[in-house]
């Protein structure tokens, strides 16, 4: 695998809902400056490893994580973390576009304002205007940024969830299965956007679709049944997989 710097380091994390364990012993480097994604069955753990990487999983009663993750060297799930600051600098995306029922500008200016990002009115004006153009969604909402989130189309629902999670400036953005819910139009420009956010920050995509994985990522890593098969450059895993499993999984046999 081409070398490269870390943001984020996973060693031995496994997850555990009540009795069942759904994450087996994952290690696993996430790059600073490359898109990761995520691939493998329904069921094989990868929204549940995806959700360890920003304490996600804390919201879910019946989970326990154990291992260790570091985000620039420190763990992520000692005591001294504050979570709420972990979950700006490891800002996620859903599958579900969700934003909250207010206003397009509130959408954006809630997070930065929170956490004391923005001085004067102006500064907020500001973040929330990068944001929208880092987003990809600026030009088609400028003139109606008092108009609901809730009233924009599902692709710009979701590309106002990324400018939301860009709001606050953080190093790593999460995605799970961003585009499953959008039609090819909206699909091809959250791809798209992808490809800009790429360097900036350090991203990881869950997606069913191996297509897009293809396009998306430069490391791409395969679970299945709970553990990380394997995990190397997207070419070298989408041409030559060392691994039987791996191979009959981007060749169809399963999944
Ligand atoms: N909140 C939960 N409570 C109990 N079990 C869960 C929970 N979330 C996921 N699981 C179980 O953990 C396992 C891994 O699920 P997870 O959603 O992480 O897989 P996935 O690979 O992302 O699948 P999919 O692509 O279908 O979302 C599955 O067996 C699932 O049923």
């Amino acid at each position: 695998m081409t070398e490269t710097p870390h943001k984020m380091s996973a060693r031995g994390v496994s997850v555990f809902y009540g009795d069942k364990q759904a994450v087996k012993d994952v290690s696993i480097d996430i790059a600073m400056d490359k898109v990761t994604a995520f691939i493998g069955p329904s069921g094989c753990g990868k929204s549940t490893f995806l959700r360890t990487l920003n304490r996600m999983n804390d919201t879910i009663p019946s989970a326990r994580v154990t291992g260790d993750i570091m985000l620039d060297g420190e763990n992520i799930y000692s005591s001294a973390m504050d979570v709420v600051q972990l979950r700006a600098r490891v800002g996620m995306v859903f599958q579900k576009p969700n934003p909250f029922p207010k206003s397009i500008y509130e959408n954006v200016a809630y997070g930065p304002r929170i956490h004391g990002l923005a001085p004067s009115k102006p500064d907020l004006d500001a973040i929330v205007e990068r944001s929208l153009k880092r987003a990809g969604l600026w030009e088609e909402v400028k003139d109606r940024l008092q108009d609901s989130g809730t009233a924009l189309s599902g692709g710009q629902q979701q590309r106002l969830c990324i400018a939301r999670a860009i709001a606050v400036d953080p190093e790593v953005i999460l995605m799970d299965e961003p585009a499953s819910a959008l039609d090819p139009i909206a699909t091809a420009k959250i791809e798209e956007l992808i490809h800009e956010l790429r360097g900036r920050y350090a991203i990881a995509i869950v997606t069913h679709n191996m297509q897009q994985a293809a396009r998306v990522s430069q490391r791409t890593a395969f679970f299945h049944l709970g553990t990380l098969v394997e995990y190397g450059d997207t070419d070298q895993i989408f041409t030559t997989p060392r691994e039987e499993r791996t191979k009959d999984y981007i060749t169809g046999r399963y999944g």
